[in-house]
């Protein structure tokens, strides 16, 4: 995959980060995720920076984040599930490499979130249903405007999404 970037967009639980660390050991590509960046350089977790700082502080981080990284070349970059609410970032991830869009729908979202307690938009809602879906409405035209390829994760283990992915983007290369 000589030099072309691939970044990986989706809501929370969708498996961005599990599928971008294995794509990344099997196309022997540098990986990146855009929440570990923003913690190294905080010093703190996620859950910190939003209670600390807030949303939309952390939201700058992330730009920034999301700057420095599009502009390395052959890296694979997971990012934060609300990356696509920036225009900025938008258009960084689409001109900079090619977009991988994971979707998940919202039962298995709900599964796989309450796995961890790292997501601070979700940790303290009762009605996580409610709140997945509101998070979707808004950010799903978002994903869609810049996705250059779209993958399903619901019922489809990370090893063979990846393969999935690889023959995907093979025509890319
Ligand atoms: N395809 C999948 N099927 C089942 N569980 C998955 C899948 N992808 C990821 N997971 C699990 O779901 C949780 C969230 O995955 P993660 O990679 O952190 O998602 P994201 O980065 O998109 O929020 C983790 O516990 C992970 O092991
Ligand atoms: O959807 C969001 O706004 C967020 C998603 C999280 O990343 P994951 O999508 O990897 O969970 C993380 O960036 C932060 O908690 C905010
Ligand atoms: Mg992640």
């Amino acid at each position: 995959m000589a030099k072309k970037n691939i970044f990986l967009i989706g809501p929370m639980g969708a498996g961005k980060s599990t599928v971008g660390r294995y794509l990344s050991s099997q196309l022997d590509m540098d990986f990146y995720d855009s929440d570990i960046e923003i913690e190294k350089q905080t010093g703190a977790d996620i859950n910190w920076v939003f209670d600390i700082e807030g949303e939309d502080k952390f939201r700058k981080r992330e730009e920034l984040i999301i700057s420095q990284l599009t502009t390395r070349k052959g890296i694979i970059l997971s990012t934060g599930g609300g990356v696509i609410l920036s225009k900025q970032n938008r258009n960084q991830l689409s001109a900079r490499g090619l977009v991988i869009y994971l979707t998940i729908n919202i039962e298995n979202q709900i599964i796989r979130t309450k796995k961890e307690k790292n997501r601070p938009l979700l940790n303290s809602h009762i009605e996580l249903e409610k709140v997945l879906q509101s998070l979707s409405t808004i950010r799903t035209p978002l994903y869609e405007e810049i996705a250059d390829i779209t993958v399903s994760t619901d019922f489809v283990n990370p090893k063979i999404i990846v393969q999935n992915i690889i023959n995907m983007i093979k025509k890319y290369i």
